[in-house]
């Protein structure tokens, strides 16, 4: 497949002008259809050789042609078939009518269907065009196959699940693998539908690449391929101002850890220098724990408007452990009003719950400067209306998000997904669940921090950042804690 695209995340929406942009240029629909269902029958018996029967359950649309598609090359090669329909095959339309005429054999009600020890299902209901609450029948379907733990094959994806946003609508398939054909849908990376969808295969069923191209969105998943040309280059003459000076603000003297990670993690990730700005009575909590780090007393807004003047400090992270709302608030409005670029994550995020758009505002305009990493409860604070519109899936959210903060938003979660004020959004897929530990998303804001102060953009910064997160949490290995992952940090590969 062609590089960009392996990439790509398409809508159903977009899936469904690509396809027609197809029919228009000339290329057969029903060849396509076809060539997706030999792809599911041949993932079929590469998966499981040892099924005594594919039980293929067809639906109303063209996710069903495939079903019989897939249902004729079983046959075809030998294995033993029960083909089961979702209401009445003869009403079925255009290609999907032809694939359905094309199979040689019965064809039952869904309804009919009895779950045999060694079925292998083939979900073939429901695929991108899933537009409502599965119907009762399918339900129950479901119900009798999960009862009977049969493993399910799903095409394009497990029906139930909502392509476009990755819910499940009433109730949904759990399937062992899905093919899906040509990019990968949100379906696919947002959870639940990415848990539900188990092992997937992207299969190339021809669709020219211009035609995907342009008719694609901004939504990618998180690999290098989107962000290595952005990378600071290294030269021989690098030294440690180049590679940038970044500021971690400490918190009191009870709640130090935090920002102490955040400062290793962002000396490993590559920043030239870091400090961490400590409050004078966690000054000495700070220095008991700090090598490499260097240490500062900041004990109020004067303090930092003097250690501003040092031109060449030019980003902060503010939040981790930090505390004092207040305070957080006035650090915020200086290190924006002296141009300066910022991380703002956990109690610096919730600083602003009551005056998100005073935050909005400080960085308004320009080249973005502000990375907001929040998880699903900071983002709440900030965009209450954006985090109750169960209408959006999680990238649209990150999205509007971004554009309204002007920001790079980081919206955390096992489907982490990173979003631009321009509408790029990328969602992560490399994150280990044991990431999911105390201190973790203080590294983060760290290694974001660094790549900042080395002068990326914003989101290419944050993105990276996320990325280098779940690579450290894989060779950290289960069980790791956030210093262990601080440790396991590496350099980037810049081949590729
Ligand atoms: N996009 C492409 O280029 C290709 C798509 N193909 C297949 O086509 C599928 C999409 O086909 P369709 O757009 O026909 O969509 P589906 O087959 O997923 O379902 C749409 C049909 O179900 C009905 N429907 C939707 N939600 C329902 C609900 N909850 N209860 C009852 N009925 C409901 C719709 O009115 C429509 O008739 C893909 O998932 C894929 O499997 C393949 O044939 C290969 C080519
Ligand atoms: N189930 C999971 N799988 C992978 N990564 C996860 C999972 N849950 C959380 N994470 C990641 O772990 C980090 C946790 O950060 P955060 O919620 O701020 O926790 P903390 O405040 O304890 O550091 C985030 O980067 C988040 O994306
Ligand atoms: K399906």
């Amino acid at each position: 497949m062609h590089k960009d695209l392996d990439t790509l995340i398409i809508t159903p929406e977009e899936m469904g002008r690509i396809d027609r942009a197809a029919a228009a240029s000339g290329l057969s629909g029903y060849g396509l259809m076809e060539r997706a269902g030999q792809a599911v029958a041949a993932a079929a018996l590469r998966r499981f050789p040892g099924a005594l029967r594919f039980a293929v359950l067809c639906g109303p649309g063209n996710n069903g042609g495939d079903g019989y598609v897939a249902a004729r090359a079983l046959q075809e090669a030998g294995a033993a078939v029960a083909v089961h329909a979702l209401g009445d095959p003869g009403s079925l339309k255009g290609d999907a009518a032809t694939a359905f005429k094309a199979f040689d054999g019965t064809v039952a009600p869904l309804a009919a269907y009895g779950p045999r020890p060694g079925d292998v299902v083939i979900d073939a209901l429901f695929g991108a065009g899933l537009s409502r609450d599965l119907p009762e029948e399918a339900v129950r379907i479901i119900e009798a196959v999960r009862d009977s733990v049969l493993p399910v094959l799903a095409v394009d994806l497990p029906s139930g699940i909502d392509g476009r946003t990755g819910a499940v609508r009433g109730d949904a398939f759990a399937a062992a693998a899905t093919v899906t054909f040509m990019c990968r849908k949100p379906g696919h990376l947002l959870l639940p539908g990415r848990t539900l969808c188990g092992e997937v295969e992207v299969f190339d069923i021809g669709i020219p690449a211009r035609i995907l191209a342009g008719h694609a969105g901004h939504m990618r998943v998180n690999t290098p391929a989107v962000w290595r040309i952005a990378l600071p280059v290294e030269t021989g003459a690098t030294h440690k101002y180049v590679r940038g000076h970044l500021a971690v603000f400490s918190g009191p003297a009870t709640a130090t850890g935090a920002a102490r990670l955040s400062a290793s993690a962002g000396l490993r990730a590559g920043a030239g220098l870091v400090t961490v700005l400590s409050p004078p009575e966690a000054l000495a909590a700070n220095a008991a724990h700090l090598t490499a780090v260097m240490l500062k007393p900041v004990g109020g807004p004067d303090d930092l408007a003097v250690l501003l003047d040092d031109e060449r400090l030019k980003t902060f992270v503010l939040g981790p452990g930090f505390g004092d709302f207040g305070k957080a608030r006035t650090y915020v409005r200086e290190i924006a009003g002296r141009g300066r670029r910022l991380v703002l994550d956990a109690d610096g995020i919730s600083a602003f719950r009551d005056e998100p758009d005073a935050l909005f505002r400080l960085f308004a305009g320009g080249e973005p400067r502000l990375v907001l990493t929040p998880h699903d409860g900071e983002f709440a604070r900030l965009f209450p209306d954006l985090a109750e519109d169960a209408g959006l899936s999680k990238i649209e959210r990150a999205q509007k998000a971004a554009a309204r903060s002007h920001a790079a938003v980081i919206l955390k979660g096992a489907d982490t997904v990173i979003a631009a004020p321009d509408g790029r959004a990328l969602v992560n897929a490399n994150a280990p669940p044991w990431l999911a530990t105390a201190g973790s998303g203080d590294v983060l804001a760290g290694i974001a921090g660094a790549h900042l102060a080395q002068g990326m953009p914003a989101f290419e910064a944050a993105a990276s950042a996320v990325w280098r997160h779940g690579e450290a949490g894989r060779a950290a290995g289960e069980g790791m804690t956030a210093e262990d992952l601080v440790g396991a940090l590496r350099g980037f590969d810049r081949t590729g």
